[in-house]
């Protein structure tokens, strides 16, 4: 068995390895994350993983408190921190500098070639929304990076003077206050993006999402798509076979 730890610029993602697929366990929220709150969370596991793969595009600070958590509770354990490639898995990187390319992209665009059809195109909607175009040959066409809902929604409030950023409700459509017109803009802005990237591909393409705000985009989307929740920890657990 095998533990696998994602860690985004919000919230850290974990999983362990069973004979059929992943065992997710429940996200931490990056600033709650301590030792003592991973050992709370795997000290509930069955058996001691062998090893432990990590991706990581928030602050190496956060890698190594996962790192110490698992070496203290299993001093055997291997550690492996993925790193972005300029070709894995059938899949060839389109980056400049492959290496630049966020490793949460690298995975899940390895993650889409070994599950999911091709061409296909991928949008990660986290913190940032991401989105990754790979071709039928496994060939990454490149991508696109823009603010998430929540950074967009607290962009709004942190460079104007009326607008406070609310936990609104998510409505369709215009609104009639100011927290629910901020969320249906950037909700709208988020599924333009996708929409306006998608239609301009071949007719083959599929849409693949991933991310904590893929449901409520998919859910303002012209197209059809597929939501994979779990797609970077998938193509973490390749690395690992
Ligand atoms: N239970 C939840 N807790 C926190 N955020 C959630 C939850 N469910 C959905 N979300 C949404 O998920 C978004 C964060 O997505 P995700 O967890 O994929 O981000 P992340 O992996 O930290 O980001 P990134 O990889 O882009 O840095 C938030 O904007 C929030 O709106
Ligand atoms: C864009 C994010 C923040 C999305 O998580 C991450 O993939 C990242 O830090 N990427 C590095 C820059 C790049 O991918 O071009
Ligand atoms: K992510």
């Amino acid at each position: 068995m095998n533990l696998l730890v994602d860690i985004g610029n919000s919230r850290l993602k974990w999983a362990t390895t069973a004979p059929d697929g992943l065992v997710v366990g429940a996200a931490i929220e990056n600033h709650a994350l301590t030792e003592a709150r991973l050992a709370e969370a795997w000290g509930r596991l069955s058996k001691p993983p062998d090893r432990l793969a990590i991706s990581c595009v928030s602050a190496a600070r956060l890698a190594e408190i996962v790192c110490l958590a698992a070496v203290r509770l299993w001093p055997a354990i291997t550690v492996f921190e993925a790193k972005s490639e300029a070709q894995a898995f059938g899949v060839t990187n389109a980056y400049l500098q492959p290496e630049k390319l966020g490793v949460d992209r690298w995975l899940a665009l390895l993650a889409a070639r070994r599950h999911h059809a091709s061409p296909v195109c991928i949008a990660d909607c986290g913190t940032a929304i991401t989105l990754d175009l790979l071709d039928e040959h496994g060939r990454h066409l490149g991508g696109m990076i823009s603010p998430g809902l929540e950074l967009m929604r607290k962009s709004l409030s942190a460079g104007t003077a009326a607008l406070i950023y609310e936990d609104s409700a998510f409505a369709v459509g215009p609104a009639n206050h100011t927290g629910a017109a901020i969320y249906s803009g950037v909700v709208s802005a988020a599924a333009g993006l996708i929409e306006h990237v998608f239609s301009a591909q071949p007719d083959a393409c599929r849409l693949l999402l991933t991310g904590g705000d893929a449901p409520l985009i998919a859910s303002q989307l012209g197209f059809p798509c597929r939501i994979d929740p779990d797609l970077v920890l998938r193509g973490l657990s390749l690395l690992l076979e």
